[in-house]
């Protein structure tokens, strides 16, 4: 079976299937105070190493550990700054070095408690730390709730490209508490939205007007309306992991809007001034407005994508990011050094209309540079 969900009064649990690698994904209430105890049972020794980032173990940490010491676990955290500057080489190396001092065993399990950068730097830790340690996923952003704690793709950042050192390396159980949500500013929240409809966009037009319907509830702090984008959202990914894991075909689907994004993100830099997701964002916009100039999508679902994103406060253009030494030339470059490039060749995930995206592996570049070119000038 590929996926399961079952619902038991707060508790959501979404199967991902990947036969001996499959795990849970529990999504609800007060998961990081009982985490010990459901942790347990995919644990090889009682001994676990929590990574965090120092906003995070402010506050958090202590309600985790409150939970691993109720179920009697031996635990250590290590505290890394906050933000993407962190998902580098050199963080990796002190990650590693300081797991390392801790005296660990092939039986630990590394925990990652915090966003996408925490969560994609630990897993990408634990798959290389003697030669692979079973991991945790306890994601406390909208975004990795959403996205980056499921799925396994695990990665840093070099100063050429987002995510280009990594490796595939599912976790073992992936706790999402919707508790953690509360603490978190407006504009992450927006940014792992952005995520959220892009599972609508990419399959599902029925969950896309869900969205439409939901998202200023969300984008305002709805916590039930939270919970259902993440359950859906996990339930998306989780199909699409499971009969793609690594990426041969199908998962490629959930990079749309990533081909642009990334190349906004590298230029801009990994100092927070453009989060992930509001890249993300700019660049979903983007490929549906090439997929209209290419004839493939209507020009009204373009405008409806812009609309909506518009409409819950996330940024839909560059104009506000860019800066004066950019060009459609110097993106187009980064883009070439995107993992889904093929034989000299960048790949875009476009659409043939709100929730029927599809792989383009034949884009001509003129077309692309054109639509940059227009973007940076607007
Ligand atoms: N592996 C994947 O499949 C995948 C998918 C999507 C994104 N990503 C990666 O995820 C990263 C972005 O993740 P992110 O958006 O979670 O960013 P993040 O990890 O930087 O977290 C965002 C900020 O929120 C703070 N924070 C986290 N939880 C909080 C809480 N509960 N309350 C208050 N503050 C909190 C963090 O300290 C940080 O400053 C990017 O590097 C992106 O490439 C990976
Ligand atoms: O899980 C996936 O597959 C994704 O593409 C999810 C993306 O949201 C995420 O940002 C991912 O890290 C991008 O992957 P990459 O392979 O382009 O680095
Ligand atoms: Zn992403």
């Amino acid at each position: 079976m590929s996926r399961t969900a079952r619902h038991d009064a707060t508790i959501d649990t979404v199967r991902v299937g990947l036969e001996d690698r499959s795990y849970d994904i529990l999504v609800g209430r007060g998961l990081l105070a009982t985490a010990g105890q459901r942790m347990q049972p995919v644990l090889p020794s009682r001994r676990v190493v929590v990574v965090t980032d120092e906003t995070v173990a402010r506050l958090h940490l202590p309600t985790l550990l409150t939970g691993l010491d109720a179920a009697g676990l031996r635990h250590d955290a290590i505290v890394l700054p906050p933000g993407e500057a962190t998902k580098d080489f050199a963080h990796l190396q002190t990650l590693c070095e300081r797991t390392l001092e801790l005296g660990i065993d092939r039986g630990t399990t590394m925990v990652a408690l915090g966003g996408g950068v925490i969560g994609d730097l630990t897993g990408f830790a634990a798959s290389i730390l003697l030669r692979g340690l079973g991991f945790v996923q306890i994601p406390t952003t909208l975004l990795s709730q959403v996205d980056s704690a499921v799925g396994g793709k695990t990665a840093i950042d070099m100063p050429s490209g987002k995510n280009l050192v990594g490796s595939f390396h599912q976790p073992r159980l992936v706790l999402a508490d919707m508790d953690a949500l509360a603490t978190l500013p407006r504009r992450e929240l927006l940014a792992g939205y952005a995520e959220v409809v892009k599972y609508g966009l990419l399959g599902d037009i029925d969950f896309f007007a869900w969205c439409e319907a939901n998202g200023a509830a969300l984008a305002a702090g709805d916590a039930d309306i939270a919970r259902q984008a993440v359950v859906a959202s996990c339930r998306a990914k989780a199909a699409i992991v499971a009969r793609d894991e690594r990426e041969t075909g199908d998962r490629a689907l959930l990079n749309l809007g990533h081909t642009f994004g990334h190349a906004l993100e590298v230029e801009r830099g990994f100092g927070g001034a453009l989060l992930h997701g509001e890249a993300v964002a700019m660049g979903t916009i983007m490929a549906f407005d090439l997929s209209a100039r290419l004839g493939f999508c209507p020009g009204q679902d373009a405008v409806r994508v812009r609309r909506h994103f518009d409409a819950v406060g996330l940024p839909t253009g560059i104009a506000g990011i860019r800066e004066p030494h950019w060009t459609a030339g110097k993106l187009v470059a980064h883009m070439a050094k995107d993992k889904k490039a093929k034989d000299g060749r960048i790949t875009f995930i476009l659409a043939h209309g709100i929730g029927r995206a599809f792989i383009a592996r034949d884009v001509a570049v003129e077309a692309v540079t054109e639509l940059l070119a227009d973007a940076l000038a607007a």
